[in-house]
């Protein structure tokens, strides 16, 4: 999950079609690939899908594992800081930056909703 520091809002990506939970909205991020640490995938994901670099605040924030039809997703939050810039979309369809109130606007991806509620009720107005 990522927070601009300037208006306290969470980037939000909506998965493009013709693939695995198509359309719905997501944290931006990606799988572990084999010898990686969730730190280094973090990095990498970021650059290579948005073209952005960020600053770890909270290392593992929420965990979710969730079974899909396609398999089981364990899912890792980290909350992060943008370092500068805007992203570049690569593969989403949209992005949009929302406060945790808004966060039920979008449908996101079942193995996020328990953190999209914890992050509303934990930060009810800004981060
Ligand atoms: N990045 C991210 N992935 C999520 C979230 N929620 C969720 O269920 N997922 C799922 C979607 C994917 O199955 C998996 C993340 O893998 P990925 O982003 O590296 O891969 P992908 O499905 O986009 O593409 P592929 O490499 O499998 O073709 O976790 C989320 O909030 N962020």
């Amino acid at each position: 999950m990522l927070t601009s520091i300037k208006d306290k809002k969470i980037l939000c990506c909506q998965r493009g079609p013709g693939r695995a939970l198509a359309n719905l909205w997501e944290f931006p991020g990606g799988k572990i690939e084999e010898h990686e640490t969730k730190v280094v995938t973090l990095a990498r994901e970021l650059d290579e899908e948005l073209k952005i670099s960020v600053d770890i605040v909270e290392d593992a924030y929420d965990f979710c594992r969730y079974e899909y039809d396609f398999g089981f997703v364990n899912l890792t939050t980290f909350i992060c800081h943008l370092k500068y810039g805007e992203p570049q979309l690569t593969e989403h369809l949209q992005y949009c930056w929302l406060y945790p109130s808004q966060l039920d606007q979008l449908e996101w991806a079942p193995a996020d909703v328990p953190t999209v509620k914890k992050l509303m009720s934990e930060f009810e107005g800004d981060l």
